[in-house]
Formats: C-alpha cells, structure tokens, sequence
C-alpha cells in the first residue's frame, strides 16, 4: 500500500509539502460496518478533512466511499473509533446542532414525492428555526439564494415527484446549501446531470469554498475531474485510504492501476490531466 507519507497530530495535518493544514473533521482508528452485516467494511486509521478546502473521495464502485462519508455525518456509527468536527466528537451534538454545522447530501434522498421543490429547500432552514418561529427574511433569502445557485428558480413550484433524475438531485442540492453550514459532505452530487450542470455544481462549491471558506468533502466518480477539481483527493480501495494528499501527489499511473484497474498516462503540464486508455485484466 502506498501511504502518504503526511504527518497526522491531533486536529492538524501536515501535507506532502510540509504545510501545516487544520482539519475541520478527523476520523480515528475507524472500523464501520453495517447492522445488518457482522463484516467490516471500511477500517481507516485516520481520515482528516482539512479546513476551508474541497476534498475528493474517489475510488471505484464498492469501495467503501460512501460508507466512509455516512460516519463522518453521523449517519452510521462506528463499530469502532470517533469522529470530530472542530475538535468535538460527533456524538456529543444533537441532530439540530449537528445540522448546523453539517450540511449533507446522501445517495438515500428519493423518499419524498408530493413536496414541492421550494418547501424541500425551505426544509433546509430547520436547524436554524424554533419550533414555534415563522419563516425569517433570513430564512426566505437564503432559500432564493439556494434556488438561484442551483439554477433552478423555475421549479420552484414543481413536485418533486414530477421531476427528472437530474432536476431532482439540482433541488436536494438547493436544500443542503439552504442550511448554511460552513462544511458539507456531498455524495455524489453530480450523479444524474449533465456536463453543463455538473460544471455548475463544481462551480458552486468552489465559490463557496473561495467566498465563505466552506470546508467540503465530496465523492466524485470521475478520477479526471475530481484531479482538476479538488485541493485534497482521499482515494479509497477495498474498504483502506489508499493514498491522500494533493491530486499531483496521489494521482499515478500505479494508483489508476492499483485502485482503479486502468491503463492510464497521467499528464503534469500544463495542468494536471487523466487520459484513461484501456481496462486492466482484473487481479
Ligand atoms: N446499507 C448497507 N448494508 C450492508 N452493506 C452495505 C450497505 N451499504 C453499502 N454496503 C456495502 O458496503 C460496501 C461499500 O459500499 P459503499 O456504498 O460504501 O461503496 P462506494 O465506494 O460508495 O461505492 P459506489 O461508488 O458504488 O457508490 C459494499 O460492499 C456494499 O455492498
């Protein structure tokens, strides 16, 4: 396996640079699995998303991506280790204060039909109401502002049951962005969508990351785009953090091999390029 060779402290990181990053969420010694299974299927020793960056998850299918994502939500508990957000374990936050640090977009969203796309997104505001407050200006202008950042202000009024895959993924993204938080783990957010749309999305946790400093972690299927894409690649095989870092530093002709099972040249200059050539029997 090849690790990394970055120095992991307490909330802070040092990448392959020597720069000192902090880390907004630390997972420890983790080992998660199912209840429905007795089998581990992810064991990381540690797993830090650094502060004001966006982080890859990649890997190939089954690689324990997701899984590793619903840990750091609260989503699944571990079998064993912890999670920290800013230094505080997990469980030690309530839903609705964990909601307001954490905003999230699971693969599992497809539960609601009859709602419309605006009262989903005004949904995302809960964290920040009382249970007896009525909707706030702040309320009503981050809701158009979420509209507005998805493209997606003529769907307002639909249902999401009308809607296409696509459409409907835009609107559960709107109601993460809704909620404000400064960090967001998103779960394959550009799954069902165009090329046009997944640039928009990219494009927009990158201006919330450059204008707000949200932290981000996001699992992206495509090797080449999330190299070009993120600050940090986290890159998951068989259920282990093979490698984290920079894309230049973990993105290698051995890694696309290794995890992925491609043929593949990886180019430097003028910037960081995947071109994937053939499948690799597999081992
Ligand atoms: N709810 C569940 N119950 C039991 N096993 C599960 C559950 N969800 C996922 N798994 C298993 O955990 C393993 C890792 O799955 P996970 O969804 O984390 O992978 P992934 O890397 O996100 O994959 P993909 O890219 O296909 O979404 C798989 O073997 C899968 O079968």
């Amino acid at each position: 396996m090849s690790q990394n060779e970055s120095q992991m402290t307490q909330e802070r990181i040092t990448d392959g640079d020597g720069v000192a990053v902090e880390s907004a969420l630390v997972g420890e010694d983790l080992a998660l699995s199912y209840p429905t299974t007795e089998e581990t299927i992810v064991e990381c020793a540690r797993l830090d998303i650094p502060e004001n960056a966006v982080t890859a998850l990649v890997g190939p299918n089954g690689s324990g991506k997701s899984t590793l994502l619903k840990s750091l939500s609260n989503h699944l508990e571990p079998e064993r280790g912890t999670v920290r957000i800013h230094g505080e374990e997990l469980d030690t936050f309530n839903r609705k204060e964990l909601a307001r640090e954490l905003g999230v977009l699971s693969q599992e969203n497809d539960s609601l039909s009859s709602i419309t796309v605006e009262d989903l997104i005004y949904h995302g505001r809960y964290p920040h109401r009382g249970f007896f407050d009525s909707v706030s200006e702040e309320d009503h202008a981050a809701v158009e502002r979420a509209l507005e950042l998805a493209g997606i202000e003529e769907l307002r009024d639909a249902e999401l049951g009308q809607l296409s895959g696509g459409q409907k993924q835009l609107a559960w993204i709107a109601m993460v962005l809704a909620q404000d938080t400064d960090v967001l783990l998103l779960d394959e957010p550009t799954t069902f969508l165009d090329v046009h749309h997944q640039f928009r999305v990219l494009e927009t946790i990158r201006q919330l990351n450059e204008e707000k400093g949200v932290t981000v972690a996001v699992i992206l299927h495509d090797i080449a785009q999330a190299a070009r894409f993120a600050d940090y690649l986290v890159a998951m095989h068989d259920g282990e953090l093979y490698d984290w870092g920079p894309p230049e530093e973990v993105v290698t002709e051995q890694l696309l091999a290794d995890v992925f099972g491609v043929e593949a040249t990886v180019q430097h200059e003028p910037e960081l390029q995947v071109l994937p050539r053939r499948a690799l029997p597999e081992r």
